[in-house]
């Protein structure tokens, strides 16, 4: 046993030597800034450091390869490391691809195997754990049995906890907060380091309660339970990070306001932002409604949001096939992905949209920790189509797919099924005391107070759009909706 440990400190060193560990301030695609990038793809180059590190994994999961039937990598960092570890272990090695082939089997998972054969997972780092998980979702879909995943490197930001709210067992050969234990023991880096890593490993890592029911967002409660609960309470209990960073950032800011810019021009919408940033949560954007979109205009937005914090969301509302959709997220001229922290997503086409979106981040290397969307589970127009049934099949969507959604869009507080889930209400307006000024635009949108769709509806949080920019005044008015809101909501918390 002392030797494998000497030989995992040597190969942590190792790997820090050749550049695979490297620390500095690495810019994410996502824009997140991270203090550590592992880069275990170029081991490759390194037969030796390969050789290693897949014969530590054959130790350390000696039983685990003994009784399983495969090894399956996934693609493409750790297909070279499941080779060999397949090879060390005398097992039949798998490959996931990554994407189907368009002629002959279509099959996703390569290699001989048996519906009812059991197999080991190899992957290299593991941060969201989404990888392995759709890794489980392809090889369980032809019958095979997933019995742990074995990673070289826990960043320690998720993975471990989403694993084990589906029921899958993972285990790592080394975490990050041990990698830093051993260099720094090695002389390799220094206390700041550490002390960095540390930091951004607390404020990039949410908390998983104990008490999560698997494969679900959280414990089921009830309506009225939810509604109880403070934004801080409830940010405990959500094991989406976008979400459980909304409501931290509603208590701390002590705001539920979102304004919904819907100007025509990027430099109002952008003075619009900068003006009501102290007051709002959330800044939600139609960008293909701007006369003069340009590149500039999303990291623009990011500063003022930076500047104020607040989260941008731009209101897409996404509504066809995954393919399309990764598209449209990631590419043309608004690069939605690049810069929107949150986008909103039709239920209709099922859980396809949700993959899209996924992959279109996977792609880009963004992180989902950064990036997520609310499902519009019913609208507030007059006559609009979202029924209940489609409502309640919204919510269930919600609810299965908690790695990227992080809320609803909806009028009413009903059927939402986990207190990590953030109630986004639109249709909000009010005339100097509060009351409704007006109960609808001429063209189907129905307004509500803010104490009625905080207080009745359920509202988390409420966007106001023309009530803000038809204002007079836009940063009085949002200083006057971000009162009624809050106070409504300290009011619904402590009934
Ligand atoms: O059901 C929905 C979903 C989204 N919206 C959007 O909210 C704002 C509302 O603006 P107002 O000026 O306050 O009416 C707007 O951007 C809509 O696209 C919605 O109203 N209803």
């Amino acid at each position: 046993m002392a030797l494998y440990k000497e030989r995992l400190n040597a190969l942590v060193v190792k790997l820090h030597e050749i550049n695979v560990l490297k620390f500095g301030d690495y810019k994410m695609k996502s824009g997140m800034h991270s203090p550590v990038y592992f880069d275990l793809r170029i081991i490759v180059s390194y037969p030796k450091v390969l050789a290693e590190v897949s014969n530590l994994i054959c130790e350390f999961a000696k039983n685990s390869l003994g009784n399983c039937d495969h090894v399956c990598g996934v693609p493409y960092a750790a297909l070279s490391i499941a080779t060999l570890v397949a090879v060390g272990a005398d097992k039949s090695m798998l490959i996931r691809r990554k994407e189907a082939k368009d002629y002959g089997t279509k099959r996703m998972v390569e290699g001989c195997y048996n519906p009812g054969d059991s197999c080991v997972i190899v992957e290299d780092v593991v941060t969201s754990g989404l990888s392995i998980v759709e890794t489980v979702g392809d090889l369980e879909r032809e019958g095979l049995k997933v019995t742990e995943s074995i990673v070289v490197v826990d960043r320690e930001q998720g993975g471990t906890e989403r694993l084990a709210s589906q029921g899958l067992k993972m285990r790592s050969l080394v975490t990050l907060t041990e990698i830093m234990h051993i260099l720094h023991e090695a002389g390799k880096v220094d206390k700041a380091t550490v002390t960095k890593v540390k930091t951004y490993l607390t404020e990039s890592r949410v908390p998983i309660p104990s008490d999560r029911v698997p494969g679900s967002l959280a414990v089921k409660q009830t309506t009225d339970e939810r509604l109880k609960m403070t934004f801080d309470a409830r940010a405990e209990k959500s094991t989406n990070m976008m979400s459980a960073r909304l409501l931290r950032l509603m208590a701390t800011k002590r705001t539920n306001l979102c304004v919904a810019g819907d100007l025509r021009s990027s430099a109002a919408v952008l003075r619009l932002a900068d003006a009501v940033g102290p007051y709002i949560c959330v800044f939600k954007t139609h960008v293909d409604a701007l006369d003069d979109f340009s590149g500039q205009f999303g990291p623009q937005l990011c500063e003022i949001a930076k500047t104020h914090n607040f989260l941008i969301m731009e209101d897409r509302k996404f509504g066809d096939i995954g393919n399309t959709v990764s598209l449209q997220y990631g590419a043309g001229n608004f690069s939605v992905a690049a810069w929107a922290d949150l986008v909103t997503v039709h239920a209709l086409p099922g859980p396809g949209i949700i993959d899209g979106l996924v992959s279109c981040l996977e792609t880009h290397r963004a992180h989902l920790k950064d990036r997520a969307c609310f499902i519009v589970a019913e609208m507030s127009c007059k006559d609009a189509l979202t029924t209940a049934s489609y409502r309640s099949e919204a919510m269930k969507l919600a609810e299965t797919r908690v790695d990227f959604v992080a809320g609803v869009v909806s009028q009413s507080a009903s059927g939402i099924p986990s207190p990590g889930l953030i109630q986004l209400t639109p249709g909000v307006r009010a005339g100097v005391n509060g009351t409704p000024q007006s109960d609808s635009d001429g063209l189907g949108q129905q307004y509500n107070s803010p104490r009625h769709v905080v207080l009745e509806r359920g509202a988390d949080v409420a966007v106001v759009g023309r009530g803000v920019t038809e204002a007079p005044d836009s940063a009085e008015a949002a200083k006057f909706y971000r009162d009624l809101l809050w106070e409504a909501y300290l009011e619904r918390v402590s009934e």
